[in-house]
């Protein structure tokens, strides 16, 4: 298997099978190439290293990573560029087992939006919170004339303290900016990487080097930007991983080929495919919430639950991102990933371990379940132009970028089953919206009635809003709560309805890390639990491709809906069909 692959993708297969005894069986030709017994060996050194190693990643779960802070007891035996034979005198142990390593993270793209928002502010918090190992180097690469010192200006605007920790935060930004460096080149040239090969190796001397790639590019250069890294800029003697942002393709075929190409370059190990919703704080509670307390788990199935909502919504147009937007629309860019992958976690049986594949392995499980997606269990919705108290929203079509007769869903409301024994006739209900009147996301679950119910007559007539709800508020102002039905105090006998909340800022006094902190801990750290797995991305786009294939080939025109609105009716007549109640309307929401 491993003769077919890259260096590069093979120097990871050797990683992999260096960090992780139980591989062996899997990729079983290279071991035999090197001496077994000293492989054996070293995993042992490696595993005691392990347990002096401070786990830092977001997984309270032992790492494939090799610890980054510890000397190097784990470096893998690697192919150079050349493909020279793996073994030892690539990589004496004596040698190996005393150098420091050091990681180059090269933000690809780095003059773009999403690499000022999130990526250098995100490194920077890491950096702030002693998270990124002792030696290491940012590279900013895009094709943008820029200096190491003009890349520095651009970021500090974008990077902050938090607030409850902004002690010497200044000096901290000064000694991070330093550690920063710009280079200019284009995607597709092998030349330019080794360029960059050449000023990470500079920084680099001496150590074993470790490089993460992160990819903030448009989708249509992942493919040359991976060949050239691959070939001309990637860790001779460390490991090499590669953050791909979304959209991962946009159908089955287009997400196929996206894979294959990645693949002629990088082993399935070494590729990182962000879904930021996974790092969200509440997203991450929910196995928690699920799997560490009794009263949950039990109840988490037909029997006792209704429906279970996936909402999303944002308060803002497409502003400025109308080009990339209308050529993918809101069901490839949020349901197809971010609530798809929620539904997944929530539904999921319970994992062997909290290990990346046994967690992985149920969620494919989940979306291979699901049931083909009909037209009819689909709506969706355009937001158009709407002026409110002497302002005026812009229509999505009035985006130069837009086309005016655009076809393109800014809104789709979605009713999704799962045929499994869990969740057989269950209305998983999503919901996802641009241009609407409140920006929140949240996973709601409705219980069934009470059977049998005893208090029944003092509920009033509707009974549907005197069922239990749990609600996962993951943004903003994060929150669990649970409604439940209570006596009013007093002499007589009347019912109310009241939440149990735990409302994260009234619990806890720390700010919570942005979802891109969390993941680029675990990329650094070769934790691959919050990323997504080629096989998931199969079954995503298997569920939707025939779908959005059925609405273009069809031209199905989405229902327009006034900008700051709660969206298209059809989504009411959708939830209604299946005795569903939208849960972000009721009053007290
Ligand atoms: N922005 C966001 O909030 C989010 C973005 N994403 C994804 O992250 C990635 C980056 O997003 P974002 O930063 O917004 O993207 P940008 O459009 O800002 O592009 C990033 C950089 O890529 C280069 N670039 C842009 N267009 C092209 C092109 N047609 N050909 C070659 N290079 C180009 C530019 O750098 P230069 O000209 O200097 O080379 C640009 O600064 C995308 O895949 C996006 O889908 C995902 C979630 C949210
Ligand atoms: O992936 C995306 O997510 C953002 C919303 O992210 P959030 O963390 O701010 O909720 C969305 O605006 C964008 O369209 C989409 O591509």
């Amino acid at each position: 298997m491993a003769t077919n692959l890259s260096p590069f993708a093979t120097s990871v297969i050797a990683t992999s099978l260096w960090n992780t005894p139980h591989q062996f069986s899997r990729f079983s030709t290279l071991p035999e190439k090197a001496n077994f017994s000293l492989w054996v060996s070293r995993i042992r050194s490696i595993n005691g290293a392990r347990k002096r190693f401070q786990l830092k990643s977001s997984n309270g779960h032992p790492l494939d990573a090799v610890p980054l802070q510890e000397g190097l007891a784990g470096i893998p035996p690697a192919k150079n560029h050349f493909g020279s034979q793996l073994g030892e005198e690539n990589f004496p142990i004596s040698q190996s087992e005393h150098v420091e390593s050091t990681l180059s993270i090269t933000v690809v793209g780095a003059s773009g939006d999403l690499a000022k928002k999130k990526i250098f502010p995100a490194l920077f918090a890491l950096y702030y919170e002693d998270c990124l190992p002792k030696n290491f180097v940012v590279f900013g690469y895009a094709r943008s004339k820029m200096t190491s010192e003009e890349l520095r200006n651009m970021i500090s605007k974008t990077l902050t303290c938090r607030i409850d920790k902004s002690a010497n935060c200044k000096d901290k930004m000064d000694q991070f900016l330093k550690r920063c460096f710009y280079h200019s080149g284009q995607y597709d040239s092998e030349e330019h990487f080794s360029e960059l090969d050449c000023k990470l190796k500079e920084k680099e001397v001496g150590k074993l080097s470790n490089r993460l790639f992160y990819l903030s590019i448009p989708p249509n250069i992942f493919v040359d930007v991976v060949r050239c890294a691959s070939l001309r800029a990637s860790s001779a003697n460390g490991w090499t991983r590669v953050i791909v942002e979304k959209p991962f393709g946009r159908d089955s075929e287009s997400s196929g080929e996206l894979t294959r190409c990645l693949k002629q370059y990088l082993a399935e190990e070494q590729i990182f495919r962000i879904d930021h919703y996974l790092g969200k704080e509440l997203v991450e509670n929910l196995s928690v919430l699920r799997f560490s307390n009794l009263v949950f788990e039990p109840l988490w199935c037909r029997n006792y639950i209704r429906n279970v909502q996936l909402i999303f919504s944002e308060d803002f147009g497409t502003e400025g991102r109308g080009g990339y937007f209308n050529n993918y629309g809101i069901i490839r860019d949020i349901m197809q990933n971010h609530l798809l992958q929620i539904l997944a976690l929530f539904a999921m049986e319970t994992p062997v371990s909290l290990d990346a594949e046994d967690i992985r392995n149920e969620k494919v499980k989940v979306l291979r379940s699901m049931r083909p997606l009909q037209l009819e269990d689909v709506v969706v919705g355009q937001y158009k132009g709407h002026s409110k108290g002497g302002k005026s929203y812009p229509a999505y079509i009035d985006d130069p970028t837009v086309p005016q007769d655009s076809l393109t869903p800014t809104f789709a409301a979605a009713a999704l089953f799962i045929n499994n024994a869990r969740w057989d006739g269950v209305p998983f209900l999503m919901k996802a919206g641009k241009a609407l009147h409140t920006k929140r996301a949240e996973i709601r679950v409705q219980f069934r009635h009470v059977p049998g119910n005893l208090y029944k007559r003092n509920f009033g007539t509707d009974l549907d809003k005197a069922t239990n709800e749990l609600v996962l508020r993951v943004q903003p102002d994060e929150a669990i709560y649970l409604k439940i039905n209570n006596k009013v105090p007093g002499l007589g006998m009347r019912l109310d309805r009241s939440d149990l909340n735990l409302l994260y800022r009234a619990r806890y006094t720390r700010e919570i890390p942005d979802a891109y902190e969390r993941l680029l801990l675990d990329a650094i750290e070769g934790e691959r639990r919050l990323f997504i797995r080629s096989d998931e991305l199969v079954a995503a786009w298997d569920l939707f491709t025939p779908l959005l294939n059925e609405l273009e080939e069809r031209k199905i025109a989405p229902e327009l809906y006034p900008y700051g609105s709660r969206g298209p009716v059809g989504a009411h007549y959708l939830a209604a069909k299946h005795n569903v109640r939208w849960g972000d309307l009721s009053s007290e929401d």
